[in-house]
């Protein structure tokens, strides 16, 4: 009788990496002995590894999750379990997004370790943009990309047994924490990991004083906390997503989760907006700055118009609730997940300006008083579309707020 012996979980380092790599038989014999390994990770979590064959150039990508947080070290730990919710994501999102995800080669939920394609021929978004690059295909794709994983994971197709089997598999309450905390909670009190520049304290503490503002989060914040819509990657920002001219693919889904419809848009649009503020710091020339900024509004505009567009198709052709037929069911809908993407985007803005983990866009700007005076027009922008989210009904209405900033 055989016995197999399950791997016991410990952090690979550049020599162990390949312990999980050589059996996979990705690379040919010839080139196992010629592999060249870097840890390449720049993210807040977790270990990344690029293993390329000297000879060939193939190559792959191990990521593997630490039992803690390496932004902040052992002190904070962290569920294993994130890197089987990231493996699964990604392989839910192949079945109906194959083209805008990591093909995932291999996994192993005990080693905490998803193995996968090698994008290193894409950028990461945030990047380009920041860089003053533009992505023509970005907005259909990221539009797509929310449609496809959210109607295709609802109610609104899948049987409710089904249903509740994915909301049970994607429950991920270590993560979901981190963005209640960090995205919903720590930015409105006065926590000791918010980060800010001294100077721009009395913003701060106009967002700490404003009892409607405040109220709008608590709602958002239950909306976070309860609503099991459909299934999210739950981290969309522009260091998330990484593209080329004619490819866009989503990593990182290890913030997975069934939560509000809105959320994922949310983000997106949050990290677009934070970057059209900063081109006015980035942008090399003015006319160079008008093309990026209109660029970066139009593909606000395209993700949720393709958004609504593919959510409306599918609902027309495979919705199986049966309310989906009743008029003004779908509108009233993608209505409310409008209105609360403007919400939730609002405090993704005002927690990427002061609370813990920041966004290079605003950053990077060197000039600090140029720095303190977007980011206080941010914390501006972020509360506005908190406390207005339901006076909006058309996206061009939040892009000229944002133009207006
Ligand atoms: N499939 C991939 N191909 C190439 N590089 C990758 C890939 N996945 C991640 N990376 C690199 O590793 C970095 C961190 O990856 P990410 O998944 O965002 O980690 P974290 O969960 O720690 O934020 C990315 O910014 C990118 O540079
Ligand atoms: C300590 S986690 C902070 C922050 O990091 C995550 O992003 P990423 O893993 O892409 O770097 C997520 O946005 C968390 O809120």
């Amino acid at each position: 009788m055989s016995v197999q012996v399950r791997p016991t979980y410990e952090p690979l380092n550049e020599l162990t990496v390949l312990d999980v790599v050589k059996p996979l038989d990705f690379f040919d014999a010839s080139e196992q002995n010629q592999l060249h390994v870097r840890e390449i990770g720049d993210g807040n979590l977790n270990l990344v590894f690029h293993i390329e064959s000297a000879t060939s150039k193939k190559a792959l990508i191990v990521k593997q999750a630490l039992p803690y947080a390496k932004v902040v070290g052992e002190s904070w730990p962290l569920t294993l379990d994130r890197a089987r919710i990231e493996s699964d994501a990604l392989l839910k999102e192949a079945e109906s997004v194959p083209h805008l995800v990591p093909k995932v080669l291999f996994s192993d939920s005990a080693l905490a370790v998803t193995v996968m394609e090698d994008l290193s021929d894409h950028v990461i978004l945030r990047k380009g943009l920041i860089e003053g690059q533009i992505y023509p295909q970005l907005a259909e794709d990221i539009g797509t990309f929310a449609a496809k994983t959210a109607f295709y994971s609802s109610d609104f197709y899948l049987h409710p047994f089904e249903k509740k089997e994915q909301v049970r598999k994607f429950s991920n309450p270590e993560l979901c924490k981190i963005t209640e905390d960090l995205v919903f909670t720590d930015p409105f009190f006065n926590i000791e990991t918010n980060d800010f520049p001294a100077e721009l304290q009395p913003d701060v503490d106009r967002i700490w004083n404003d009892k409607e503002l405040l109220k709008e989060v608590a709602q958002l914040r239950l909306a976070f906390l309860t609503k099991a819509e459909v299934l999210l990657h739950g981290d969309l920002h522009s260091g998330s997503i990484f593209v080329k001219s004619d490819s866009t693919k989503v990593i990182d889904p290890e913030f997975a989760f069934y939560g509000p419809a809105g959320f994922d848009i949310a983000h997106f649009i949050a990290n677009l907006a934070l970057n059209h503020l900063s081109q006015n710091a980035h942008a090399k020339e003015p006319f160079h700055r008008d093309s990026i900024q209109s660029y970066l509004l139009q593909t606000i505009e395209k993700t949720w118009e393709t958004y609504r567009e593919t959510f409306t198709q599918l609902w027309n052709e495979k919705a199986t609730d049966p309310f989906a037929k009743t008029e003004g069911v779908l509108e009233s809908f993608l209505q409310k997940t409008f209105q609360e993407a403007i919400g939730f985007a609002g405090c993704e803005i005002i927690r990427r300006t002061i609370g813990l983990a920041h966004v290079a866009d605003l950053d990077s700007i060197s000039k600090r008083e140029v720095e303190l005076f977007y980011k206080k027009t941010a914390l501006e922008l972020g509360a506005k579309l908190i406390k207005n989210q339901r006076k909006l009904t058309n996206i061009t209405e939040l892009t000229d707020w944002i133009r207006g900033a």
